[in-house]
């Protein structure tokens, strides 16, 4: 089972974090346990960059016949795009934004009872990175891998009158069940266009299903793992002052993000700076993660990007995160490896990686490299780079 395999990489190496759970609402101004500044994110020094600039994040029509092509270019020069036309019907997104706008609006001390623990996958807590900051973000999450049943009944139990977004008329069994329902729905539908996704990107690259070991002769592949990121960003007195979620790229072979229609997400272009990904009705965000950085041999370099949060607008976004089978050894597509073309990367299995990058955070990736870029050959997430040993 792929939740099984996710819950034993967390459980191997449990973090530790300040759990300072604070009622955002009730705020008037930033605590200094919530003030950052630049020392305390380096990828802060890069600046944003303001709406007037033209280059933008490549909106990719999946319907597009020249769909293989556009996507290839996107990954290979930002590391994410947005779709539209992918089949995902956007009542089910708007119905897992409501689950989770009822889950944050609940008190502090009801989500706590859904806590995650330091060893655990799912639950509700600040982000894992934030072990890595000394100052804590201005964000919540809620994590769920598997069926998110029992923690809901922890949310929602049956003496607990709170309203409810979706389903108002309903016990509070049955809104679990309800809620529940939703995201099983959800994980459905995405798991369908995750694969698709994997097969374009890796397809703009000459990549077969036959190419891929772990993908059977019919390219059937075992069903790859994923996780459900709920991440709330509520409004903030001064954004300046405050961080959402800190820069950081996902260890996933590619993640797929809706966005309510407040933006907050930025992703980082070399060159040009911190660039704002707009929410576009019905779109949906594909990142390049790590792991399809490592099977693309460094050609498609997995996205560092960031949340940034608002003066007025409560912001959500949900984040599937895809990755591989639990057993499968991830490592430079043998096409891709040539003479000019040494494997940039180690093998290595996602529960592996996702050790390596509680480790190391954003060095992990450098930490499984096991060659340097030859002249010519850029390796794109250099910003990442660490001496290993
Ligand atoms: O909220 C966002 O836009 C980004 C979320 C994200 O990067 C994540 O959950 O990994
Ligand atoms: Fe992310």
């Amino acid at each position: 089972m792929p939740s099984r395999s996710l819950a034993d990489a967390f459980r191997s190496h449990p973090v530790h974090l300040h759990q300072k759970h604070l009622d955002f609402s009730s705020l008037q101004e930033i605590p200094d346990s919530h003030k950052w500044t630049q020392l305390d994110d380096i990828e802060q020094q890069h600046p944003s960059v303001e709406s007037f600039i033209t280059e933008s994040v490549p909106v990719i029509d999946l319907l597009d016949p020249n769909v293989l092509q556009n996507i290839g270019n996107a990954c290979k020069t930002w590391g994410v795009l947005q779709v539209t036309n992918h089949g995902i019907p956007i009542s089910l997104l708007e119905s897992v934004e409501g689950v989770s706008r009822s889950l944050f609006s609940l008190p502090v001390q009801q989500k706590l009872k859904a806590a995650r623990s330091p060893d655990g996958v799912s639950g509700y807590g600040v982000a894992r990175i934030s072990s890595f900051f000394s100052k804590l973000m201005w964000s919540e999450g809620f994590t769920i891998v598997g069926s998110p049943l029992e923690h809901f009944r922890q949310l929602w139990p049956q003496d607990y009158t709170k309203f409810c977004f979706l389903f108002s008329s309903f016990s509070n069994d049955q809104i679990s069940t309800l809620y529940s329902d939703v995201i099983e729905e959800h994980e459905k539908e995405m798991q369908k266009l995750a694969r698709r996704l994997t097969w374009l990107m890796l397809g703009s690259l000459g990549i077969t299903k036959k190419d891929l070991n772990w993908a059977g002769p019919k390219g059937e592949s075992k069903e790859g793992g994923a996780a459900l990121q709920l991440n709330s960003y509520p409004a903030c007195p001064d954004p300046d002052l405050a961080m959402g979620l800190a820069a950081h790229t996902d260890s996933t072979l590619l993640t797929i993000l809706y966005q309510n229609n407040t933006s907050g997400l930025q992703v980082l272009k070399e060159g040009i700076g911190w660039v704002t990904v707009p929410p576009i009705p019905g779109g949906l965000v594909v990142n390049v993660g790590d792991l399809l950085h490592i099977l693309s041999n460094g050609l498609y370099p997995s996205v560092l990007h960031r949340a940034v949060v608002n003066r007025t607008k409560h912001r959500l976004s949900i984040a599937y995160l895809y990755g591989p089978p639990s057993s499968v050894q991830i490592s430079p597509i043998q096409k891709l490896v040539g003479p000019n073309h040494p494997p940039l990367y180690r093998p290595i299995t996602w529960n592996e990686y996702l050790v390596a990058k509680a480790k190391h955070f954003n060095k992990a990736l450098s930490s499984v490299r096991i060659c340097a870029p030859l002249n010519g050959l850029v390796d794109v997430n250099d910003h990442n780079s660490v001496k290993v040993g």
